[in-house]
């Protein structure tokens, strides 16, 4: 009778087929690449991840020489993969910027304050000073504050609207030219797939530009909108002699796999920014990235291809987009009267936080409306939707 054990043993006796990478034809393929599924090795693998995000700055004319450019550090594995790939391409290919780090605290205790520990460790490794700007500073309030007040409920809303404007107003202090953030591509799909399931046109429009905001104050620039977030996962390791299991590439649980790998790289992300942050339930989001690995699980392009259909989206010409103008109450970019921080603002102040939460409440209650017909033309407005997009 055959037994487990000897079934082990007959699959352990298999010599196993040693393949070599389908890049350089001479090393052994140490992993499937989870973007095109290609078997390559290490060395390959870090230098087309490499490779690809110069093309994409460079293609996309993302920086001028001599232009000074902030990397916005959570302190999360994103953003501190770009700073240190930001650092090396700025070197290795002479871009000439002038590269500094820029993070805000939102007063998240047990969450942000561990991972600005290390951004303030990567200030020193990679040689790039950091400036840190928090919630408590510049409106008086921590997250760990309006969370007591209103709730775990909504307090995205808060947290998205607050950093936006953050990153701006450090940006203007570190007088840079361009911000740049770590939203990968499955973060890009993502936002695509949740603006068509929210019908939000004005958003849609404009979520998968590899540089926003240049009507704003400060361009936003994604150098890894083509890049997979498993491949920023596997990139750290690549560096070094680590072994990844084959799980990394299959489900979700490349986090664990992560965690459960010495962290003892060159680069090194706080693991508690590999988690989602400790106030967002944010379920809605949760099922469209779920959803979008899944998708990714059968057909990697997935991400690539939901891409490509939100840049494909055309507005009708006869769709009227918000006027940018500027907030009466601080002066910030905003289509309304107040922008979106000083009404949420306004509700904390006042004892009424739940004001400003929503698609048509508010302060400017009347012209807050989603969509109104202006001489036969549709005006759309986007929606809140928290810590969605920059
Ligand atoms: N507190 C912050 N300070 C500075 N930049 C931030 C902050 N939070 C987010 N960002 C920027 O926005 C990008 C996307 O943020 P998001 O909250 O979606 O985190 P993420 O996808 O987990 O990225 P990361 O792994 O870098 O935290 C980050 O990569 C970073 O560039």
């Amino acid at each position: 009778m055959a037994t487990a054990a000897a079934d082990a043993d007959t699959t352990a006796a298999k010599p196993k087929s040693v393949r070599s990478c389908t890049i350089c034809k001479s090393r052994r393929a140490a992993l499937k690449r989870p973007k095109t599924l290609e078997q390559i090795c290490k060395e390959c693998f870090y230098s087309v991840f490499e490779d690809e995000i110069h093309r994409v700055i460079v293609d996309n004319h993302l920086f001028k020489r001599g232009e000074r450019v902030a990397i916005g550090a959570s302190g999360g594995k994103d953003s501190t993969v770009l700073a240190y790939v930001m650092s090396e391409l700025n070197r290795r290919h002479d871009y000439g910027l002038d590269l500094f780090l820029l993070s805000v605290d939102e007063g998240i205790t047990g969450y942000r304050d561990d991972s600005l520990e290390t951004v303030k460790r990567n200030e020193i490794q990679y040689g790039v000073p950091l400036k840190v700007v928090s919630y408590k500073e510049l409106y008086g309030w921590t997250m760990d504050e309006i969370v007591k007040l209103i709730g775990l409920k909504n307090n995205c809303t808060f947290c998205g609207v607050f950093r936006r404007q953050a990153l701006d107003r450090g940006a203007a202090l570190l007088k840079v030219d361009k911000v740049v953030t770590g939203h990968n591509a499955d973060d890009i799909a993502e936002t695509v797939l949740l603006n068509i399931l929210r019908g939000d046109i004005a958003r849609l429009s404009r979520c998968t530009s590899i540089t926003t905001g240049e009507d704003g104050p400060i361009p936003r620039c994604k150098p890894f909108k083509y890049t997979y977030e498993k491949e920023i996962v596997i990139y750290p390791c690549s560096m070094n002699t680590l072994t990844h299991s084959s799980r990394m590439h299959t489900s979700n649980d490349w986090i664990t796999s992560l965690l459960s790998v010495s962290f003892n790289f060159n680069i090194r992300c706080s693991s508690t920014s590999l988690y989602f942050c400790i106030y967002s339930p944010n379920a809605y989001r949760g099922f469209a990235r779920e959803f979008i690995k899944d998708l990714e699980r059968i057909r990697p392009r997935a991400i690539l291809d939901i891409i490509k259909s939100g840049e494909d989206f055309r507005i009708s010409t006869s769709t009227k987009m918000p006027e940018q103008g500027n907030c009466e109450r601080c002066g910030y970019i905003s289509s309304q009267k107040w922008c979106k921080a000083c009404v949420l603002l306004e509700g904390l102040n006042r004892g009424l936080p739940k004001l400003g939460i929503g698609r048509s409440r508010g302060l400017d209650n009347d012209r807050n409306k989603d969509t109104k017909q202006t001489n036969g033309e549709k005006n759309i407005q986007s929606k809140q939707c928290g810590t969605l997009d920059f």
